[in-house]
């Protein structure tokens, strides 16, 4: 390795969970990460919102609640963004690019938005943006997919992405705990969004989808073109449901190629869906996450590991910051933004899937024939039917083969007006099958 070269300035914004975290190791592992870079990396401050808050290990001449003044410090090499949200965080690390500073972000709700933007200021003063934090936390799947796979066609990637709803689904299926109490400790240990309906209405998933997309498929998928549903309509009835099935429900992220009438598109979805017990993605549990990948000839891979928390993702930006400071100092340049493939987003109702239907029905004769017939019009074929209860109690829980979203969503919708069906209590997709 050559000589050390001068230090690299390095600006934090925001201390809160991650922004912690990445202060320490950046202080207790000073000595390391010079060796890896070539030379040291100086922090130059930090933006906090509150000066008067103790901040420990912090020397607080080091606090400033003046972010833009301290991005666009001339000995500032490197930005770390941690803030959370479009607003300021757009701002600053535009300064920041256009000021010739490579930025690290775990910011995904601004990377779901703002990429394209954020990017061509990137290439355009030719300086780094990572954001391998931003889609789950520790777990590489952001450089595997732009540097491992840069050489192969990934048709596929899905998985669980969001460590907060999978932490109170996991607690739900295990102990059949409360779900405003899960959340509430998912927001002490650290996973949990500032404001946790980005969690628990899928828009945090769905911000990671689209990033995941976008870079698997040379494509630009934008969070609000991802199909979204959150988990708070799951209820301990539904996890009951689904062991009867053999399953447990998961928040999933679905990213893959479909042929639509022979056009190649996109499909970008989250939602909770029932999951076989022995689908790999069944044991990932509490705030872990896991990626799978299939890709034309590397065939399937698997990444799995802590999707949220502070010490964690501060450990994905540690990466990232690794790589920057090392372009730094050998002149190099991280991988541009690819999106010459241009493919379209498909419709949630384009989209194959498999539906899970639990109704209450009235108890007499010939009413499972009248709901079947409503499947068979639509052309679904159905997998299982299980009937239970009698009286006022009566439910039929029925199970489709894939087809088409629409034609299970009209069904549904037909089901709902029939006079024998009381209520269609709950209706979740399959996934995890090949059928
Ligand atoms: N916590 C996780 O597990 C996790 C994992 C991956 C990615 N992320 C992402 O990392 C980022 C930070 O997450 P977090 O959990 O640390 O959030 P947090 O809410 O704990 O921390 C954000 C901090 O930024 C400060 N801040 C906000 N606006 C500011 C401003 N204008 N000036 C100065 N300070 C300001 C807040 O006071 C807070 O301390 C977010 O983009 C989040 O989505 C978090
Ligand atoms: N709130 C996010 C943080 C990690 O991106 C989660 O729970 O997964
Ligand atoms: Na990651």
């Amino acid at each position: 390795m050559k000589e050390s070269s001068r230090p690299i300035g390095v600006a934090v914004l925001g201390m809160g969970n991650v922004g912690t975290e990445v202060v320490r190791i950046l202080t207790e592992k000073a000595a390391d990460l010079q060796a890896r870079i070539g030379a040291p990396l100086e922090l130059r401050g930090v933006a906090v919102r509150d000066l008067s808050k103790e901040r420990k290990g912090v020397d607080r001449a080091l606090l400033t609640d003046d972010p833009m003044a301290l991005v666009q410090r001339d000995d500032v090499d490197l930005v770390v963004e941690l803030l959370g949200g479009i607003k300021p965080a757009r701002k600053l690390i535009l300064a920041a690019l256009e000021g010739g500073k490579s930025v690290v972000t775990a910011n995904k709700a601004l990377m779901a938005e703002h990429s394209g933007e954020l990017s061509k200021a990137a290439e355009d003063h030719r300086v780094d943006l990572y954001f391998e934090a931003a889609v789950a936390g520790a777990i590489p799947v952001i450089r595997p997919l732009t540097q491992s796979l840069a050489g192969d066609s990934v048709n596929r990637v899905a998985g669980i992405v969001n460590g907060t709803t999978n932490f109170i689904l996991s607690e739900m299926a295990e102990s059949g705990a409360g779900y405003g109490k899960v959340l509430a400790e998912a927001g002490r240990l650290g996973y949990a969004e500032a404001d946790p309906t980005a969690d628990v209405e899928g828009y945090d998933a769905a911000s990671k989808a689209a990033i995941l997309a976008s870079i698997a498929f040379h494509s630009r998928v934008t969070a609000s073109e991802v199909h979204r549903e959150g988990i708070t309509g799951i209820s301990a009835k539904d996890f009951d449901a689904a062991k009867k099935f053999d399953c447990t429900i998961k928040l999933l992220a679905i990213c893959e190629r479909i042929d639509v009438d022979g056009e190649q598109k996109i499909s970008a979805r989250v939602y909770p869906a029932l999951v076989p017990l022995d689908h790999p993605l069944a044991t990932v549990n509490g705030a872990f996450n896991a990626v799978a990948v299939e890709a034309e000839n590397a065939g399937r891979l698997m990444f799995y590991g802590q999707g949220a928390g502070g010490a964690p993702t501060a450990s994905a930006v540690l990466g990232d910051l690794v790589m920057a400071a090392r372009n730094r100092v050998f002149h190099g340049r991280g991988p541009l933004e690819s999106t010459y493939a241009g493919l379209p987003v498909a419709s949630i109702d384009e989209v194959p899937t498999r539906y899970y239907v639990s109704m209450k029905v009235a108890d007499v004769a010939g009413v499972l024939h009248q709901v079947s017939g409503e499947f068979a019009k639509r052309g679904i074929s159905i997998a299982a039917v299980r009937q239970e209860g009698a009286g006022d109690d009566a439910r039929l829980i029925v199970v489709t083969h894939r087809a088409s979203d629409r034609a299970q969503s009209d069904t549904v919708a037909a089901l709902e007006k029939m006079d024998s069906v009381l209520k269609v209590s709950s209706v979740l997709r399959l996934e995890g099958t090949n059928d």
